[in-house]
């Protein structure tokens, strides 16, 4: 027995869309999913871990309301796969189907799932819709909202893909229980990233309840998600394609991405890991620049720390770190313009900006500070 969904509304004019979030959401999602699917078998795309815990629920939810998928489509799991090959592999299965323009695809997974199937149904037929059912915390509380899709390249993270929202999202809360505690604590950091750009007191909640919602306590959980979605529909919904505000969602992700880069984009550091650290960075490198008071920054790191997240670059062990290297990636960063880096930044807890000049000394200083422990 499912207890009443939060649905989290995003509102984007002909492209809105709700964010369905609960315990066992998903095995009732079958007359939702049939009210948007048209025409041919609906695809689902899921990865090889996924599928053998979730995929039966999500077809037993399909076949109750009367829908026949055709065989889901099993990719390896993890980062790799947000790569052109493995890309390249999902349009041919996807094509193979001999899909029409009203062929719904579902992503059943993590933010990798989600991305890339996303970028598919994007580009299939010059675009087809889709829905999200995220499976990690990372993708109910992040990537399954907003519209941001795509792959990674060789020249650096998401570098090729479009914005292309889903129809529905189904944040199953429930389909954690089988989550790795180090994915929970990844996708975590995308949870505190809400409270420290706009949210004082959800951060404030966090610090309180943050164990609890990584420990699996259902009524946490399901709290930490909604507000999540509810930030970040907030925001997307007034500037859907990141020219102003949306921004700020990238709080940490300039040092982050750099970081991932720079271990090859596999399980030595993970999305949310890269975050927590790059977030740290980015408290630093504000009150370095005086911008923001220093018991901020060390309340977001403590609180980032004592949840089992890292938070200094030398805290990933193994990797030949470079501050010229992570320049030059961070330089290749999606927000930069006219060759300058614009900087997520912070006045405080929950008071994040954008700001372009940044001395760049200071950015190679809070690097080399991180990276010496
Ligand atoms: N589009 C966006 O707005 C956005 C936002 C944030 C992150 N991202 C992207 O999301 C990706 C990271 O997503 P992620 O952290 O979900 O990683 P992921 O998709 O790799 O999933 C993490 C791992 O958990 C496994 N898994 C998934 N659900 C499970 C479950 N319920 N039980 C057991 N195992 C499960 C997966 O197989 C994988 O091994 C990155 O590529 C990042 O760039 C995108
Ligand atoms: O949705 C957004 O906007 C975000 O920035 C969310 C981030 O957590 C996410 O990692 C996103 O994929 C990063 O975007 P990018 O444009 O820097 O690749
Ligand atoms: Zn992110």
């Amino acid at each position: 027995m499912t207890a009443t969904p939060d649905i989290v509304r995003l509102d984007l004019g002909p492209r809105s869309y709700d964010i369905l979030v609960g315990d066992g959401v998903l095995a009732e999602a079958g007359p939702r999913i049939a009210a948007l699917t048209r025409g041919k078998a609906p695809i689902v795309v899921t990865d090889e871990n996924v599928a053998p815990l979730h995929l039966p629920t999500l077809e037993r939810a399909l076949s109750a309301a009367g829908i026949a998928p055709s065989p889901a489509i099993v990719l390896p799991a993890g980062e790799k796969t947000k790569d052109f090959a493995h890309f390249t592999d999902l349009m041919d299965g996807i094509l193979g189907r001999g899909i029409e323009r009203s062929t719904m695809l579902l992503a059943l997974g993590g933010g990798v799932i989600g991305d890339i199937t996303g970028f598919a149904a994007a580009s299939a037929l010059r675009g087809i819709d889709f829905i999200q059912v995220p499976t990690t915390l990372l993708s109910q509380v992040d990537s399954s909202v907003g519209g941001k899709t795509g792959i990674n390249s060789r020249h650096g993270k998401n570098l090729i893909g479009a914005f292309h929202q889903p129809k529905l999202v189904i944040a199953d809360t429930a389909t954690l229980d089988t989550l790795p505690r180090r994915e929970v604590l990844a996708g975590y950091a995308e949870v505190a990233k809400y409270g420290l750009i706009r949210l004082p007191d959800f951060f404030s909640w966090l610090e309180e309840n943050g164990a609890r919602v990584v420990d699996g306590d259902s009524a946490a959980r399901r709290h930490a998600v909604t507000v999540s979605c509810r930030a970040k529909a907030d925001i997307v919904g007034v500037d859907e394609r990141e020219s102003g505000d949306r921004a700020l969602l990238n709080l940490g992700h300039t040092f982050g991405h750099a970081l991932e880069a720079a271990t090859g984009f596999g399980q030595t550091l993970l999305h949310g890991e890269a975050v927590a650290i790059g977030m740290v960075l980015a408290f630093d490198l504000s009150v370095r620049l005086g911008l923001c008071p220093a018991e901020d920054a060390a309340r977001a790191r403590a609180h980032l720390k004592a949840v089992g997240l890292p938070v200094r670059i030398a805290d990933v062990a193994g990797v030949a770190w470079d501050v010229d290297w992570l320049v030059r990636a961070m330089a290749k960063d999606k927000k930069v313009q006219d060759g300058r880096i614009t900087f997520v930044l912070v006045r405080g807890l929950g008071q994040a900006f954008t700001l372009r000049d940044v001395d760049a000394a200071a950015v190679r200083e809070v690097l080399a500070e991180s990276l010496a422990g």
